[in-house]
């Protein structure tokens, strides 16, 4: 074990509640639709709205979901799991309680592993459990803008309330306090979130809140017991995530050295000024006054609905990233690139056929292949998908293209500069029809040809080294800027369209 890193001389302990939104089409109580973007209080039905007389039913699909967690991450799925009531009073809860699950959550255990700049992590989890979202309280502009043009007119001092969002499914997923600094939080997170998206469970849309976190955190002298937890609550982005836990651990340690004393409270972060600030102190599982929800019977699951859900389980990222560097001899960090996400992983492995179907004159070398795809998808692809803000999915050279594009430049039949600039073609006007067609018609009407007839370089090469004895000389005299000077020369001859490498090698041979 590596000792943990020291912040001021305290260790700092993280743990996290990730709210997951499950991508069910209903609620998980009832049959209204969990689209996003509805006008307010369109999707609310009668349970969601908490009327009088409504009862609960389960939603199958996210019950679904929560085994597909369970076994992607090597837990136990409990056969038999209780919803609860976890009582508090708040405008967006109508019924006065949240339907969730307590002392028997469905998914107890099991681990999520990454790795922090090459290092192997692991971090367990204490739990996953089903339970229901609340609505939301909308003030302020957001309010206004809703309200506009109706006979409303102070609605400065108004609060609206919105239950679209009530009774949509979460999965709360808790880590054990086993992260010991911001970085590894957020990497943590970011592993979460590609697995959960992955399994298809959850759109991993944060800005729509799909994907929220709470960190709890604290600090203590090397060796003592845990010390007192503040919870940063509802943080949508792993910077913020980071950076609210840097703020707070500064803002505990400070306390501490003070003389002051942690006490346990919720507090939010605000991005802006990137501060914590102190929402409430904490309740207490007592103060919600949790108890099984009697409108709901226990949750069975039968052990073969766990081995159907076993059966369509799709290859897990650490299982492909591992298949990556075993079939491809790939390194480590390339695998883990690559397998980011189902879509990164597929367009690697469409655009590796697709080369690797172009026929060649040399001896095929795969391993050669898999590394020049994955090097042109982490540089060019993903710089051109950055700047455009843009997924792989939608990349405009999609992977049969890139592939005939880079079988070309394994042929030596263009240079990586020439390849660099017909993908750059290709991104603005992506081809219709055969794929390797539309890259010969760029690299023709481009001019991007690498002079590929040896016999005619070298009559080119003699040419330059006739025509420039006293630079000949100076190569041989041992002066390396005469040589390159030769280079020019030859590439200029040939209108940049030899191969650099093999210049330089024919004229070390003339010059010898
Ligand atoms: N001393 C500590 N320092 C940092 N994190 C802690 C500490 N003790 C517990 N935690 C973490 O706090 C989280 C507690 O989550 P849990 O859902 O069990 O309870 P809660 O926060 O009280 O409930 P709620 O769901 O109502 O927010 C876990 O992720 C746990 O690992
Ligand atoms: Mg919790
Ligand atoms: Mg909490």
């Amino acid at each position: 074990m590596t000792q943990p890193p020291l912040t001021r001389g305290f260790e700092v302990v993280i743990g996290i509640e990730t709210h997951t939104q499950l991508a069910t089409r209903s609620k998980i109580f009832s049959g209204a639709s969990t689209a996003f973007g509805a006008a307010p209080n369109c999707q609310a039905s009668a349970v969601d709205l908490a009327l009088p007389g409504t009862l609960p039913v389960m939603n199958r699909a996210a019950v679904e979901c929560a085994i597909r967690f369970g076994l992607a991450i090597g837990a136990k799925v409990a056969p038999m799991s209780i919803f609860a009531r976890k009582n508090y009073f708040y405008p967006d809860l109508p019924k006065g309680y949240q339907i969730s699950q307590y002392e028997t959550p469905v998914v107890q255990g099991g681990a999520i592993e990454f790795l922090v700049g090459g290092v192997p992590h692991r971090v367990n989890l204490t739990r996953a459990h089903l339970e229901e979202d609340a609505g939301k309280s909308i003030h302020g502009e957001a309010l206004g803008a809703f309200l506009a043009g109706s006979d409303v007119a102070s609605h400065g001092e108004l609060t609206g309330v919105d239950l679209n969002r009530a009774g949509t499914p979460l999965l709360e997923i808790v880590s054990e306090p086993d992260m010991r600094s911001s970085v590894e939080a957020a990497e943590y997170a970011k592993a979460l979130h590609a697995l959960v998206v992955w399994l298809g469970i959850c759109d991993g849309n944060m800005q729509e809140g799909s994907f929220r976190c709470d960190a709890n955190v604290s600090v203590r002298r090397p060796g003592a017991p845990y010390g007192t937890r503040r919870e940063i609550k509802n943080l949508n982005s792993f910077r913020f995530l980071q950076q609210a836990i840097d703020y707070e651990v500064q803002w505990q340690i400070d306390l501490i050295e003070d003389g002051g004393e942690v006490r346990q409270a919720t507090v939010l972060f605000d991005p802006d000024r990137g501060e914590t600030r102190a929402m409430r102190s904490k309740e207490d599982a007592h103060d919600y006054r949790y108890f099984p929800d009697p409108d709901l019977p226990p949750l069975v699951i039968g052990a073969d609905w766990v081995a159907r859900v076993q059966g369509e389980l799709p290859e897990l990222p650490a299982a492909m990233a591992a298949r990556f560097e075993r079939e491809y001899r790939l390194p480590a960090p390339d695998a883990a690139a690559l397998t980011s996400s189902r879509a990164s992983a597929a367009y690697f492995e469409s655009a590796l056929a697709a080369l690797q179907a172009q026929p060649t004159s040399a001896a095929p070398d795969a391993q050669a292949a898999a590394k020049l795809v994955a090097n042109w998808m982490m540089g060019e692809l993903a710089r051109r998908l950055n700047a455009a803000g843009s997924s792989i999915d939608a990349a405009p050279v999609g992977p049969v293209v890139l592939g005939a594009l880079l079988a070309r430049l394994r042929d030596r039949a263009i240079s990586a500069n020439g390849a660099k600039q017909a993908f750059d073609e290709l991104w603005g006007a992506p081809p219709e029809g055969d794929a390797a067609t539309a890259v010969d018609a760029i690299v023709a009407a481009r001019g991007l040809a690498q002079m590929s007839d040896t016999g005619e370089l070298e009559r080119v090469v003699e040419g330059v080294v006739a025509a420039n004895p006293k630079l000949v000389d100076e190569v041989r005299g041992g002066k390396e800027k005469a040589f390159n000077a030769l280079v020019g020369q030859t590439m200029k001859a040939t209108r940049g369209q030899a191969d650099p490498a093999q210049v330089n090698q024919l004229l070390r041979k003339k010059i010898g």
